[in-house]
């Protein structure tokens, strides 16, 4: 290693990177040589050279040979171009090879030279159809690697950074994991690792990279769920100790029974949160579960016992939704929740602030607003954070920094994709985990259809009955207005329109990101009354939402969707006893876009459901944002890999239990490393 030079450092440090570089590399969450190293190809295309007699027409193929003539350009319109040279394959097997576009690329091609190119074989004219060169270098590796890229960054841009990379911090890779657990294993340091996931010269090198890669981020996972559980066992918590008959009292207020395995999640709950140690505890089940409920009861048991309370939730459409729904249940009894979101006026806020500091309000509802600075508790003894993969690390750590002495507070996390047991046990640490494994009494399975945009007619049609029935109706669009990338998708203000012409006795009205805060609750309280009967509207009303009339959601485009989404969305209907529908809309061109949408008319579990949808999507699809509320890995999958997430998990508590195995410095090197990466647990 050279001193004063780490992993860590800015890409700026590479030869060749300059600030418009730096910029683009962070785009794509890129910051630093490590995060370059970790930025995995998505795929790789097979470039092993292979003989004519074996290819199939339009097989993508690499072939090697003998340039035997000059490469020569042709042009036609203003930008269009053809390149042709003749590549000799094998004594007596001459091919010709084209390039559509790519006119400069005239310059590489050298007769009498030995070039590999890869493309797609057309039998019947005897060409290769060149979709890129391979370098000499390249030419003994069986794949070559493919990245997701961003505007102006291409593929070649981003390989020669890595290379880059590798030729100047090689040296600089630190081995994370123990050196037992390499030899007990049989794993390859992760240097060459690395180097073998970019470039593997054949499966066999790709096979071992990925194993050690896979068990690396497993590992490191849980080795910090492990230590922050192993803390967090040696605090003293918040001890809520409320009147259990008070508390059976509001529950013979609510209207309804509860499910029993709501009554199990709540005696979970309180029995937490008598315990001398601060709750940590997970409440899981799928949509329409009744989770919101359990939460409200565990925050009338903090109340009773003296406590405040807050409810953190990801959108200030829910947060309101969830107070009214609060104070229209027990406020009656006495009990009253406030809201806390940015749109409020300075008065508003300075009311509630003031109230949570003196202890006046004892139950707050709100969105990330509520932690900021300013909020100060008088004695908060419950926080509950609901769609809980919505908040970063950071966001959740300030929710709690606001209790009475910051590590004893107690926090529910809800999440609405429910796993099973044994994977709880590994992705939540010995977070305790609750379950709701059964829906309300009386709730029917929601009848999901596929159609395509031509069968409209049929959507419209059982749209009617509902609407003459007294029900009400979701259209969902994955767009606001016209995009000139996207054509054909119609977009919400234009599907409002053709709605309001063809159902022109209800009420139609728009819901999207850019109407303003006060507009869009304007919107939610007219539909949650059935002054509106169809809300066309965008992803918005994804989370939480309950207006229990509506029994239609017509999701159009739904192939854009992904299927934790549509799953969420589609939760939105069937939540009372009534007989609900799920229309979706779509055209997939693709194999695997059929496949997700069988999935969807297949299946109700969201459990089931982002298990079947990461099975067929397979790595690099995983980016973007986390919507089914699994922990993400960046490159291992839990389902797939589940027996090793197990084995990490076993190691790592061997080890916490036996550290004098570890080095020095290999305490160190994992402390550094759990310091400077907040991994989402
Ligand atoms: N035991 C019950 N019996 C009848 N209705 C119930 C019961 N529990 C909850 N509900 C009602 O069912 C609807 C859905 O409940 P809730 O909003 O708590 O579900 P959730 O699990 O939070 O759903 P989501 O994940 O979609 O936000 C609400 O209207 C709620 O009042």
């Amino acid at each position: 290693m050279t001193l004063g030079k780490s992993w860590f450092d800015s890409l700026s440090n590479l030869k060749g990177i300059g600030p418009v570089k730096v910029q683009q590399f962070q785009q794509i969450g890129i910051a630093s040589i490590k995060d370059l190293l970790f930025h995995f190809p998505f795929r790789y295309e097979d470039i092993q050279v292979r003989e004519l007699a074996t290819i199939l027409d339009q097989e993508k193929i690499t072939l090697k040979g003998k340039i035997v003539s000059e490469p020569v350009v042709q042009f036609f319109g203003r930008k269009k171009s053809r390149l042709n040279f003749r590549l000799a394959v094998s004594d007596h097997e001459i091919i010709s090879v084209t390039f559509f576009n790519q006119p400069y690329l005239k310059n590489s091609i050298h007769l009498g030279e030995t070039q590999a190119v890869y493309g797609k074989w057309q039998s019947n004219q005897q060409n290769l159809l060149g979709m890129k060169l391979i370098k000499q270098a390249e030419s003994d590796q069986d794949f070559a690697p493919i990245y997701h890229t961003t505007k102006g960054l291409r593929q070649p841009q981003i390989i020669q950074a890595i290379k880059q990379a590798f030729e100047e911090y090689f040296e600089e890779i630190p081995e994370l994991l123990p050196h037992y657990l390499n030899e007990k294993y049989q794993m390859i340091p992760l240097a060459q690792a690395l180097f073998q996931m970019h470039f593997p010269k054949n499966g066999e090198e790709s096979k071992q990279a990925k194993r050690k890669i896979i068990f690396q981020e497993f590992f490191l996972f849980q080795w910090r769920l492990q230590l922050a559980t192993q803390r967090q066992r040696k605090q003293t918590g918040t001890r809520i100790l409320y009147d259990v008959e008070e508390l059976k009292e509001v529950i013979q207020s609510i209207p309804f029974n509860l499910t029993t395995a709501q009554k199990r999640a709540v005696n979970e709950i309180c029995y937490d949160l008598m315990a001398d140690f601060p709750m940590r505890r997970m409440l899981q089940g799928d949509v329409g579960s009744g989770k919101t409920l359990v939460a409200f009861l565990a925050m009338i048991a903090s109340v009773i016992a003296g406590y405040q309370t807050a409810l953190l939730v990801p959108t200030e459409i829910l947060a309101k939704q969830h107070v009214k729904s609060f104070n229209r249940m027990f406020e009656s009894i006495g009990l009253r929740a406030e809201l806390f979101v940015s749109v409020m006026n300075t008065a508003e806020k300075k009311a509630i602030i003031d109230g949570l500091h003196t202890g006046r309000i004892r139950i707050v509802i709100g969105t990330h607003a509520l932690i900021q600075d300013a909020i100060k508790f008088k004695n908060l003894g419950l926080a509950i954070i609901d769609e809980q993969h919505r908040f970063g690390v950071g966001q959740r750590q300030a929710m709690l920094n606001k209790g009475v002495d910051k590590d004893s507070i107690n926090l529910l996390q809800m999440t609405a994709t429910p796993i099973p047991r044994s994977l709880a046990l590994s992705l939540y640490g010995e977070m305790s985990v609750s379950t709701i494994d059964e829906l309300p009494n009386g709730r029917q399975p929601i009848t999901t259809v596929l159609v395509e945009e031509e069968q409209i007619e049929t959507v419209y049609q059982s749209m009617a009955d509902e609407l003459s029935a007294g029900h009400q109706i979701y259209y969902v669009l994955p767009l606001i207005e016209s995009s000139e990338h996207m054509e054909q998708i119609e977009n919400v203000l234009e599907v409002s329109d053709k709605l309001r012409a063809r159902f022109p006795n209800y009420q139609v009205d728009v819901l999207h990101g850019q109407l303003d805060k006060t507009e869009q609750q304007v919107v939610m309280e007219s539909f949650g009354n059935n002054q509106t009967q169809i809300l066309v509207a965008t992803t918005m009303v994804e989370v939480g939402v309950d207006v229990a009339n509506a029994t239609v959601i017509v999701i159009q485009s739904a192939e854009r969707f992904g299927l934790a989404q549509l799953h969420q969305l589609r939760g939105r209907v069937g939540r009372s006893n009534l007989a609900s529908y799920c229309y979706l809309i779509s055209k997939p061109t693709t194999e695997q876009g059929k496949a997700r949408m069988q999935i969807m008319s297949q299946h109700q579990d969201g459990f089931i459901i982002s298990q079947e949808d990461m099975k067929i999507r397979g790595m690099g699809d995983v980016l973007g944002r986390n919507q089914s509320g699994l922990p993400q890995f960046h490159y291992a999958n839990i389902f797939e890999d589940q027996h090793v997430l197990e084995v990490a998990r076993q190691e790592v508590g061997q080890l916490l239990k036996t550290p004098e195995r570890l080095s020095e410095e290999e305490i160190l090197t994992l402390s550094q490393w759990v310091e400077k990466q907040m991994i989402e647990v």
